[in-house]
């Protein structure tokens, strides 16, 4: 097959860099983008030298439209705002969105789900595969137990994160709800402040820690009455999430329309 041709935007960003030397590095990928936003002080700089590589000959660039025209697959860890508006170009062009953001609202959701009619999306709030198998184990003991033992999502990141819970924090709680049988609209506990009262049996509580450089730590908590069970996952490398990207790029290439997961990716969605 020939290379699959890929634009990264957000090119400038922590994952973009990442994401442009995992391209430079795989034999069947070619870089043919990497788009910032308008404004940026990095357009017209070399793609390559932005990532720390020998230039590319790709120049960084805000013109989304002509470079996914160009493209096979576009790879998206940017804002929600701007991956809402490369999910409709990327459905325009008909080509592979591979999308990495968090923090979407409701309403984002459903212009990706709408988008997802005319391209392959593959959309995860954790590209690793080390994320998606705890997941699947999280959905297996959810279902194992009981209200007995009460269910917490712990997650850590660097300073610099600028949503919370994380993707990952409501992929995993999600899980653990799938698992359960609930849904997280209803047993979500999101903050705790104050006089709160006792828990709930049954709420699954999330709790948030920011600092210094931390690429991203999970704990699902399972506590019960004399024991605790803890599932824990820790990147050390954000090469993980940019690895699982384009895993999720080259496995859409030529897949029919729809929103795809990391879990239909790797094989877990039955796991
Ligand atoms: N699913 C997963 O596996 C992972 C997901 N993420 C998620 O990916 C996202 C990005 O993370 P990270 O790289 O750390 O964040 P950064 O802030 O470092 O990068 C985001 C980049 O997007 C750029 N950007 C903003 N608007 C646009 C636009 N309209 N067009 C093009 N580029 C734009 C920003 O530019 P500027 O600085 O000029 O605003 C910035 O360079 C977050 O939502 C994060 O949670 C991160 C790691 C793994
Ligand atoms: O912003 C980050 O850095 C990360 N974001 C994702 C999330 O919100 O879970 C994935 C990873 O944990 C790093």
């Amino acid at each position: 097959m020939t290379q699959m041709r890929l634009v990264v935007v957000g090119a400038s960003g922590r994952m973009g860099r990442v994401l442009i030397r995992a391209v430079d590095e795989a034999p069947d990928l070619l870089l043919v983008g990497a788009i910032d936003q308008p404004g940026s002080e990095f357009i017209g700089r070399d793609a390559g030298e932005l990532a720390g590589l020998p230039p590319l000959g790709v120049k960084i660039s805000d013109d989304a439209l002509t470079h996914f025209a160009a493209a096979d697959g576009v790879i998206d860890f940017t804002v929600p705002q701007a991956t809402v508006g490369y999910a409709a170009l990327a459905a325009q062009a008909r080509i592979v969105h591979v999308i990495g953001t968090t923090g979407f609202s409701p309403e984002d959701e459903e212009k990706i789900a709408a988008a997802s009619r005319h391209a392959a999306i593959v959309k995860s709030g954790n590209m690793s595969l080390g994320v998606n198998l705890l997941a699947a184990l999280v959905r297996r003991v959810a279902r194992t137990l009981d209200e007995g033992f009460d269910i917490e999502v712990l997650e850590m990141h660097h300073n610099r994160k600028i949503d919370a819970p994380s993707g990952t924090a409501l992929l995993l709680g999600q899980a653990a709800a799938q698992g359960r049988g609930v849904t997280l609209e209803e047993n979500g506990v999101f903050t705790r402040h104050g006089h709160t009262g006792a828990r709930k049996a049954g709420d699954i509580g999330f709790a948030t820690l920011r600092g210094g450089s931390v690429v991203g730590e999970h704990n699902v908590i399972f506590a019960g009455q004399a024991e605790r069970i803890e599932l824990a996952h820790k990147a050390e490398d954000r090469g993980i999430f940019a690895r699982g990207a384009l895993a999720a790029a080259r496995w859409a290439r030529g897949r029919k329309p729809g929103l795809y997961s990391m879990a239909d990716v790797l094989g877990l969605a039955d796991f």
